[in-house]
């Protein structure tokens, strides 16, 4: 799905009020119906809610919302600014049409101090949408304070009131805290970032139809993975296929201490499915990687630590799990780098070596994947101010590297050398775990050496990893699940994948 910019909604929306054509009013009713109906099908515990509703036609959504939640029953009380009662054309449609019933108390934002906000009230927050030209304040702040102190469940209209939808906000800005947010047909970029998107709770995009023409025309550089994607990735096993068909990996990584890392890594990429699986480590890791994980072959790559990288031909390296960044393991790596040409994925310590010397930046080949947590990332190519800085920082050095980097976060994010960002939705706070980054290295070099190409390979590999983890916090918990759940889990995710991709009778 393409993440649009405040600017390309409004086209969007003009566009299709034009070529439906539907008029505005029209469109308004739609997006609140599906609000309404998205509420009333999923708010089973509560039968009264407070509808907060500024001037715009974020207003007008809360007003129309409340409307439809009141004529199904629901108890109904609205606040508004009654000191100034200037409305956008459209929510002064809407909110003339709920002054006409009477069963629904209009109250001034001043009231709220009084309000009962009873366990059975839910807020919903419709103060201001996309159209938020500065912080809040005043009134407005004082209103979005009191109901971030309140407990009660918190809907949120198309975004948190108070946030910027493209923009970071200033660290001291009133955002309202949402534990949903119901959005119009796409992901807003800030919903990604985790200074602005912790205030979005669980976020819920609804389909309100605006014009599937202009939004195919319409070119973005930010992605949303969903379904779709994945569906246009993913390929079934071929029946005819052996194990040269789906490649070669080799996994390089573990030391003394470290062969855990090394272990998961190459779990992962024969989970994923890499035709014929290597992993380069150190003899300490002998014993316990050949227990572990039989499928797997060994290559000696020295004694505690890695001191020599063989170079085969055809196949898909994935270096870094726990190789550590021991003289003898910095030359190995840069050896191994100066002569080898095709893409590999790089992780973890062989990024910390990398980040040791400016030249070393130069020797990764073209169109590698290197997959940096944010202190790697800052270790490579330095300190930024916030998430939306560091993405600027890496489109930059995807561009002039001509490299994949797979920034790893809460949304991670695949940025390409052409400036495309492909931000996952997949995953949960379970995979703030040592040993989570290793699965997904060797999920991707998996992939890659089955032949995805990059960009696939690491779009695919992240929603992937995130998917697993999903499953495995719903088996275990987000506390309890450990990477080798994930890692797991991994069978699971692909079945549903084929049953999506084969055609059902
Ligand atoms: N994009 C779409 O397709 C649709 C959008 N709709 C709604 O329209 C919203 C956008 O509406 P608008 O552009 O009218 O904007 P908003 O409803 O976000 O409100 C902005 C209004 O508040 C004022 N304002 C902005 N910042 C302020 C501040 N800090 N303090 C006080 N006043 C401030 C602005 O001057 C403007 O009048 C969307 O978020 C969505 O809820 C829906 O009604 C229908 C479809
Ligand atoms: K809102």
């Amino acid at each position: 799905m393409k993440v649009f910019t405040v600017e390309n909604i409004r086209l969007a929306d003009q566009y299709t009020i034009k070529n439906e054509p539907v008029s505005s009013v029209q469109l308004m009713e739609r997006a609140a119906l599906n609000c309404a109906e998205w509420i009333y099908s999923n708010c089973k515990n509560h039968t009264k809610f407070a509808v907060f509703c500024g001037n715009g036609n974020n207003g007008g959504d809360g007003f129309a919302i409340a409307r439809m939640l009141y004529l199904k029953g629901f108890d109904i009380d609205v606040f508004i600014n009654k000191d100034h009662l200037k409305f956008s054309d459209d929510a002064l449609v809407n909110y003339k049409k709920l002054k006409d019933i009477s069963g629904i108390s209009l109250k001034d934002f001043h009231e709220i101090e009084r309000y009962n906000f009873d366990e059975k009230t839910i807020i919903i927050d419709a103060l201001f949408g996309t159209g938020l030209s500065r912080n809040p304040e005043g009134i407005f702040k004082k209103v979005i304070e009191i109901l971030n102190s309140k407990v009660n469940p918190k809907i949120s209209i198309d975004i948190p009131s108070g946030m910027f939808a493209d923009q970071i906000n200033n660290e001291n800005a009133t955002i309202f805290k949402a534990d949903y947010t119901l959005t119009f047909q796409f992901w807003k970029r800030a919903f990604l970032h985790p200074e602005t998107g912790s205030f979005t709770g669980k976020v819920v995009v609804l389909d309100i139809n605006l014009s599937q023409e202009f939004i195919e025309n319409t070119s973005s550089n930010d992605f949303v993975i969903d379904d779709e994607v994945i569906k246009n990735i993913f390929k079934i096993r071929q029946d005819f296929a052996h194990k040269g068909t789906y490649g070669k990996s080799i996994i390089v990584g573990g030391s003394y201490g470290k062969i855990g890392a090394i272990m998961l890594a190459t779990k992962s990429a024969l989970k994923a499915g890499s035709g014929l699986t290597f992993v380069l480590a150190p003899n300490c890791g002998y014993e316990i990687l050949q227990t572990n994980a039989p499928e797997a072959m060994f290559m000696n790559g020295g004694e505690k630590n890695i001191n020599q990288i063989e170079e085969q031909e055809n196949t898909v390296y994935g270096i870094g799990p726990g190789l550590g960044t021991e003289k003898e393991t910095e030359k190995a790596l840069v050896k191994f780098l100066e002569n080898h040409q095709s893409p590999l994925i790089l992780d973890a310590d062989a990024l910390n070596i990398i980040s040791k010397d400016n030249n070393y930046m130069k020797l990764i080949p073209k169109k590698s994947i290197i997959t940096p947590h944010p202190k790697e990332f800052e270790r490579l190519f330095g300190k930024t101010e916030n998430s939306f800085d560091r993405l600027d920082l890496a489109k930059t050095k995807a561009k002039d590297l001509g490299i994949y980097i797979v920034l790893k976060d809460h949304h991670t994010q695949v940025i390409t050398p052409s400036g495309n960002v492909f931000y996952n939705i997949t995953g949960n706070s379970g995979l703030a775990k040592g040993g989570s980054g290793d699965i997904l290295t060797g999920i991707i070099t998996s992939l890659l050496a089955q032949k995805y190409s990059e960009e696939e390979a690491a779009v695919l590999g992240v929603w992937l990893h995130g998917k697993a983890a999903d499953f495995a916090a719903e088996k275990y918990s987000k506390e309890a699940m450990q990477p080798t759940d994930v890692i797991n889990e991994l069978g699971n995710v692909f079945l549903d994948l084929n049953k999506k991709a084969t055609t059902q009778l």
